[in-house]
């Protein structure tokens, strides 16, 4: 923060959650995440706002109409979060296999919302040679140019579903609880089923019904109905549990506060002579041979080192009951590098080509 927009002006940070109208009156610019509600009761004494920037994808927590009207330039950040997000589900799919002894390959993945995080996820599985279904009726529409099926078809064919979709209430294509009881019910013997999108997305209470009655079925939450305040009951029918932290990576918290650097700068008219990888630290660069990367085991091994999952979900079930636990849990939480921060040696080699097409370095050993 102080180092990009330090020269601009005075920084106040303030608790993202309990904002509130008087601490925002005198703001020039209001930059938020995804847990501040901008609406007209904060906003509504402030008369000199020149813009308000969002470090996220969603804008399920802004009034946009609301700023529009108000004539206050809004921006948040599409896409700085996907490789994160991306790698974030490869993994979990990646420990799923590992833990139920199902291996990933040979499995057909079903992404639903093909935009920014559901494009990345397929291109990690892509990577690996898994092949992938993807179901987004609104870009279909729109004519992309990729292929698409329908949820149903999607459910009836794919081993795994992954959720990429915006929350939206209204609509064609809404998906405020797309995942209700009936659809639940309709998912195959065996499905995984992931959320890295929003909670409401699914029914958690449908889905705490259905997971009584289908042990099957195996679920990984990283969002939750009702954050910050996750179903206690739900908790020990999930296989990995996280308080809405996939697309926290270092390099995608430094892309969206960047991308927010760009837009005010413009905003304001002046020069913007930042440059994002200042804000990171340097590449890892250990000795670990692509070559040794033999089989699904040994792939997890390596994302492991990059991104152990297993710890995430293990002090959420410690934290989760705790007074302000989620929130806590994502504010201190341990800072996540992605795939292209480790050099991987021989990568060039033809057979191990794909680890570079999933993002990792290369590196000549
Ligand atoms: N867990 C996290 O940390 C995290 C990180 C990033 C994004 N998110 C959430 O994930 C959502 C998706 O992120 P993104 O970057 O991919 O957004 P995006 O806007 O790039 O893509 C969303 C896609 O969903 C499609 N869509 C909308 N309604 C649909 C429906 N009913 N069925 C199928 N597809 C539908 C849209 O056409 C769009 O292509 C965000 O809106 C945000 O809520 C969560
Ligand atoms: O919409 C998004 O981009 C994500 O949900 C976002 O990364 C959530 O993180 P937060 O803004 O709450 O820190």
């Amino acid at each position: 923060m102080q180092q990009l927009f330090g020269d601009l002006g005075t920084i106040e940070t303030v608790n993202g959650r309990e904002l509130a109208a008087e601490q925002v009156k005198d703001a020039d610019v209001l930059l938020v995440r995804s847990v501040t509600k901008v609406n007209q009761a904060l906003l509504e004494n402030n008369d000199k706002l020149k813009f308000v920037g969002s470090a996220t994808i969603g804008t399920d927590h802004i009034d946009l109409e609301y700023l529009a009207c108000r004539n206050i330039p809004f921006s948040n950040a599409p896409g700085c979060n996907a490789t994160a997000v991306g790698e974030f589900a490869f993994i979990a799919m990646l420990e799923l296999a590992q833990r139920f002894k199902s291996p990933l390959k040979g499995k057909v993945v079903g992404i639903v919302g093909a935009g920014n995080t559901g494009t990345a996820v397929a291109k990690c599985l892509k990577a690996y040679g898994i092949e992938v279904l993807l179901c987004d009726p609104v870009l279909e529409k729109k004519g992309d140019s990729r292929s698409f099926v329908s949820l149903n078809t999607l459910i009836d064919k794919c081993d795994v579903v992954s959720l990429h979709v915006p929350i939206t209430k209204t609509g064609e294509h809404k998906t405020w609880y797309l995942f209700d009881e009936a659809r639940l019910n309709s998912l195959r013997e065996n499905t995984w089923l992931l959320n890295c999108c929003r909670g409401e997305v699914i029914d958690n209470r449908a889905l705490l019904r259905f997971k009584q009655q289908r042990d099957d079925v195996k679920v990984v939450l990283d969002v939750w109905e009702g954050e910050p305040n996750p179903m206690p009951e739900l908790v020990p029918y999930i296989e990995f549990c996280t308080p809405h932290i996939a697309g926290y990576s270092l390099e995608g918290k430094a892309r969206g506060t960047f991308m927010l650097y760009q837009q005010l700068t413009k905003v304001l008219a002046i020069k913007g002579d930042k440059q994002m990888e200042s804000l990171l630290p340097p590449l890892w660069s250990e000795q670990v041979s692509a070559i040794e990367i033999a089989d699904e085991r040994a792939l997890l091994q390596l994302a492991r080192f990059v991104y152990d999952l297993r710890d995430d979900d293990e002090l959420f079930r410690n934290n989760f009951l705790n007074n302000h636990g989620f929130d806590h849990m994502r504010k201190n939480h341990k800072h996540r590098r992605e795939f292209s921060a480790l050099k991987v040696g021989n990568i060039g080699q033809t057979n191990v080509n794909w680890l570079s097409n999933l993002g990792f370095s290369g590196v000549e050993l």
